[in-house]
């Protein structure tokens, strides 16, 4: 667990960055800072490693004051990914990948074979770590940069807008990565994103701050999403909030039955019976369908629903193999339940 405990950060220069933060970032959980430029999220990361000392407070990681360890052991003991990757232009990607390891006196063997194996952990191929960073993409550059932070396996990572400067479709890619290797590795994350879909989606909790660096709101996100403790935070989370809760919610309990059978439009089934696409028993014609399987959300199913010929939402199983369909009523109806039971277990948490 990372704990703030009434941290004030004042620059020389009279700027206060941080505002009497006391905040408790749970072991193995993400917690997401976001707020409007200049509100102070990166000193409050940064002060996690001591890359910033704080003016007055206390930090502890693991239970131990900041301050009372050296800077320097303490920053080699927490990983650290920042937007533009920070690679070592001169060195290749997997000497990149083994600095802290070899920094930390593992031997160049050992080192290497951690990197060798930390490449494929991210997604990247063996020939990519003989590779300079100038000779990846951008994506490719912020594996590398996240394979280099969990080199030496530590338990804290703080990350820094580690996706700000990819396309969208790589971005979302990096974010399945990033969700997939947590699942297996449980770190404890701090994570800085401008991007409340991104906080949304990857934070187990999100810490709002407003100019000032003061801390409005902590909470789940579908708790910050259904009871936004105020104004600045319900426009911070933006006008579609009821649908980034949505995005929270599986599909799972949406109930379903059989395709149907001689209407306008019959849904054409492969031999091992996954969908291929709605076809109008009138026309010939076929439009496509995106099946969904129980783990998608309900957003996902509400779009769906308005985007197939038919109003249904077509369910498979992991295999993608058909399951049944549902009806757009009973994924609006489930869609409203979900934002109930969020204001209710919002305010009970309250
Ligand atoms: N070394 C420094 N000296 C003086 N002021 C600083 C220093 N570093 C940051 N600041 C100021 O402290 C405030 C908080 O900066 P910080 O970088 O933590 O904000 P941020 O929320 O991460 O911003 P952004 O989203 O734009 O990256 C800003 O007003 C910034 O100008």
């Amino acid at each position: 667990m990372i704990q703030f405990d009434a941290v004030h950060k004042r620059f020389p220069n009279g700027t206060t960055a941080v505002h009497d933060l006391s905040l408790e970032m749970p072991e193995g959980g993400v917690t997401v800072l976001v707020g409007s430029s200049g509100c102070g999220k990166t000193t409050t990361l940064r002060m996690v490693n001591r890359m910033v000392d704080p003016t007055s407070g206390t930090i502890r990681v693991g239970g131990r004051d900041v301050l009372e360890q050296d800077a320097a052991e303490l920053r080699r003991s927490i990983g650290y990914v920042i937007q533009q990757s920070g690679l070592f232009p001169h060195r290749t990607v997997l000497d990149n990948i083994a600095t802290v390891p070899l920094l930390l006196g593992w031997g160049r063997r050992k080192a290497r074979a951690r990197a060798a194996e930390l490449l494929e952990t991210v997604g990247l191929t063996a020939d990519a770590g003989k590779r300079y960073p100038h000779q990846l993409s951008g994506g490719q550059q912020q594996r590398v940069g996240v394979a280099r932070a969990l080199a030496a396996d530590p338990p804290v990572l703080l990350m820094d807008e580690p996706f700000g400067a990819v396309d969208p479709v790589v971005r979302t890619q990096l974010q399945d990565e990033l969700l997939r290797l947590q699942k297996d590795l449980s770190k404890t994350i701090v994570f800085v994103t401008h991007d409340i879909d991104e906080a949304v989606r990857l934070g187990d909790r999100i810490a709002v701050f407003r100019t000032g660096g003061q801390l409005v709101q902590c909470a789940p996100p579908a708790e910050l999403l259904a009871r936004p403790a105020d104004d600045f935070v319900a426009d911070f989370l933006g006008a579609e909030r009821g649908l980034k809760l949505l995005s929270l919610t599986p599909l799972t309990d949406v109930p379903q039955g059989p395709a149907p059978e001689g209407g306008t439009w019959t849904l054409a089934l492969d031999a091992a019976r996954k969908p291929l696409h709605w076809r109008s028993t009138e026309t010939d014609a076929e439009l496509p369908v995106r099946p969904l399987k129980d783990t998608d959300s309900l957003l996902s199913a509400l779009n769906e629903s308005v985007a197939s010929p038919t109003g249904l939402v077509v369910r498979v199983d992991t295999d993608g193999v058909l399951t049944g369909v549902s009806s757009r009523e009973d994924v609006h109806q489930r869609a409203g339940r979900a934002h109930t039971e969020a204001l209710t277990e919002a305010s009970v948490a309250a």
